[in-house]
């Protein structure tokens, strides 16, 4: 059965960040997702998984920046992750030390490192050279901590100028790093809206050992699964039978917007997910 994480940066939006834990618990979730936890102490979020029975499963790398008050800064003013921005490898260094001294404190398997946005007239196989060499570098900082590190291809529509918008490019990077714990972060939302057939890049690209982990949200808008066109029961189907296939154990964070953002509306919405949690 797919395992479901809430995404605690869009889900429960009515409340301050540290209640989302206590809230998702009780809609019965087991783990977490969020963005950012750069903004807290690492022993304020360990102490709200703890006492809320939830694992940590995955956040990002900071954005941009170099130390916590210009991780803020940079998100806010736009950028979007330094991976394949060439010039920025000190940033990239710096937000994968960050994130794994963070992992370390949340026990999180894995961390993504957002690839960011590409300027115009910039050269696509530059950006593509500077993140396989910066992934290079960081598979060897996290294997070193035994976490794995993730890329996500990002639809142009929600981040006009990203870098890595497909499927197949964010495998091909990691086929050219070469490392074990370098993987995709397969986010459902954003692979309908680029490239459709959903479940045909399940099964294409879950057996492949290299997709470290499912996000979802319901396209056009960026609701509850049910909301609009993606058929959620056949999707989630094709994950666990491909899943039992090829031993694949990951999770799925709801990476969505809640319709109902007033107080009680994400709980009200997760009617969809009520024979997973
Ligand atoms: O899909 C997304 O937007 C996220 O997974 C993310 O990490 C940053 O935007
Ligand atoms: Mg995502």
């Amino acid at each position: 059965m797919p395992r479901f994480a809430a995404n605690l940066s869009m889900m429960y939006p009515d409340l301050p960040f540290l209640d989302r834990f206590e809230a998702a618990a009780k809609d019965g979730f087991k783990a977490v997702e969020y963005l950012f936890p750069y903004a807290f102490p690492a022993q304020e979020l360990v102490a709200r998984l703890k006492a809320n029975g939830l694992q940590q499963v995955l956040f990002n790398t900071p954005p941009g920046g170099t130390d916590s008050a210009s991780f803020t800064q940079a998100w806010e003013s736009g950028s979007r992750g330094t991976a394949s921005v060439p010039g920025r490898e000190a940033e990239f260094r710096v937000g994968i030390e960050q994130a794994l001294v963070y992992a370390d404190a949340l026990n999180c398997p894995r961390i993504h490192a957002m690839v960011g946005l590409r300027a115009s007239g910039a050269e696509a196989e530059a950006a593509d050279a500077t993140l396989i060499s910066n992934l290079q570098w960081a598979a060897v900082e996290a294997a070193k901590a035994g976490r794995d590190v993730l890329i996500e291809p990002i639809n142009t529509r929600s981040v006009p100028g990203f870098h890595l918008n497909r499927q197949d490019h964010a495998h091909r990077i990691v086929r050219a790093v070469g490392a074990d714990n370098v993987k995709v972060q397969m986010d459902l939302f954003h692979c309908q809206i680029v490239e459709g057939d959903l479940s045909a890049k399940i099964a294409q690209y879950l057996p492949t050992g290299r997709v470290g982990h499912f996000q979802i949200a319901e396209v056009p808008h960026r609701h509850e699964p049910g909301t609009g066109e993606v058929n959620w029961t056949h999707i989630f189907q094709t994950i666990d039978k491909v899943s039992a296939e090829c031993g694949w154990d990951g999770w799925i964070g709801c990476e969505y917007n809640p319709a109902d953002a007033s107080a009680g509306g994400t709980s009200r919405g997760l009617g969809w997910a009520r024979g997973y949690l």
